[in-house]
């Protein structure tokens, strides 16, 4: 594990100590049990690329381990209002608060201002968090295979499956690839990032693109339509876009022409 993702994981197990002996298990899962109706988030996206359309995840991020703050001017109900005008099929809301200055509020109330179904976008390391994504309204949560061991990541998608949320599961490699390929999820995120240096490298969703039998997406590095039209030539039509689109002042405008939309 990454120095970064380590220091992040060792976080989220004090976060969740501290969260269980403030709120006992039944009162949380009956929050989540007490939300509304889940979106489908893997139905949205396999309905979008029936259409013969790029789905797109579009992410709600204020600021990142690599970047810092990324977008001063930040409301969530606006950027998901903006996101979905723009064509995006479903959005992905950062929640974790340190390195990524997210909320579980940020998810709420975007969710509430759009009709799409939302991903939780945090570090899961721990069942708490997954019964926690349903009660703040999350459609699907994220899992990544560089943090968890394939008991605990088959565990959390047990979890995630028995309160209806859809899970992605994110790789970086073909070692962490063939280890998601043990879970029943059909959607896998390959995400271009290196957790050990940040730097970002589309080779590989190339390179992880030969994976049968999953809903790819790619993730993180992806500004240019002609990336897109790419990886779609190697039959990955589903993205994961955070950073390119929070620069823009004009939300609505660069999501169409980032999917090749008319404005
Ligand atoms: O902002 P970008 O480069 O478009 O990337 C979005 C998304 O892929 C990235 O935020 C991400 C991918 N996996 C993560 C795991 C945790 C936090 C964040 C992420």
């Amino acid at each position: 594990m990454s120095d970064t993702l380590a220091e992040i994981v060792a976080y989220k197990r004090d976060r969740v100590a501290a969260a269980r002996a403030e709120r006992s298990l039944a009162d949380l899962e009956a929050a989540a049990a007490a939300a509304g109706p889940v979106r489908g988030f893997l139905a949205a996206i396999h309905a979008t690329q029936a259409a013969g359309r790029h789905a797109l995840i579009a992410e709600i991020k204020k600021a990142s381990p690599s970047k810092g703050l990324i977008r001063a001017d930040f409301v969530p109900e606006t950027l998901a209002r903006d996101y979905a005008a723009g064509g995006a099929t479903c959005l992905s809301v950062l929640t974790e608060d340190r390195w990524f200055l997210g909320h579980d509020a940020y998810l709420t109330s975007a969710r509430a201002a759009c009709t799409l179904p939302v991903l939780r976008k945090d570090f899961i390391i721990d069942p708490w968090q997954v019964i926690e994504a349903r009660a703040i309204d999350a459609d699907a949560i994220l899992l990544i295979m560089a943090a968890l061991s394939d008991a605990q990541a088959a565990e959390l998608e047990a979890v995630a499956i028995a309160h209806g949320l859809d899970v992605l599961v994110e790789v970086h490699n073909a070692a962490e690839r063939d280890r998601a390929l043990a879970l029943k999820t059909p959607l896998l995120g390959i995400n271009n990032r290196n957790l050990k240096t940040l730097a970002v490298d589309l080779q590989t969703s190339f390179d992880l693109a030969d994976t049968p039998g999953r809903t790819l997406v790619a993730e993180s590095g992806l500004s240019d339509p002609d990336d897109l039209d790419r990886l779609a030539a190697v039959g990955i039509t589903c993205f994961l876009v955070g950073e390119s689109l929070m620069r823009q002042s004009d939300v609505t405008r660069a999501t169409r022409d980032l999917l090749g939309l008319p404005a």
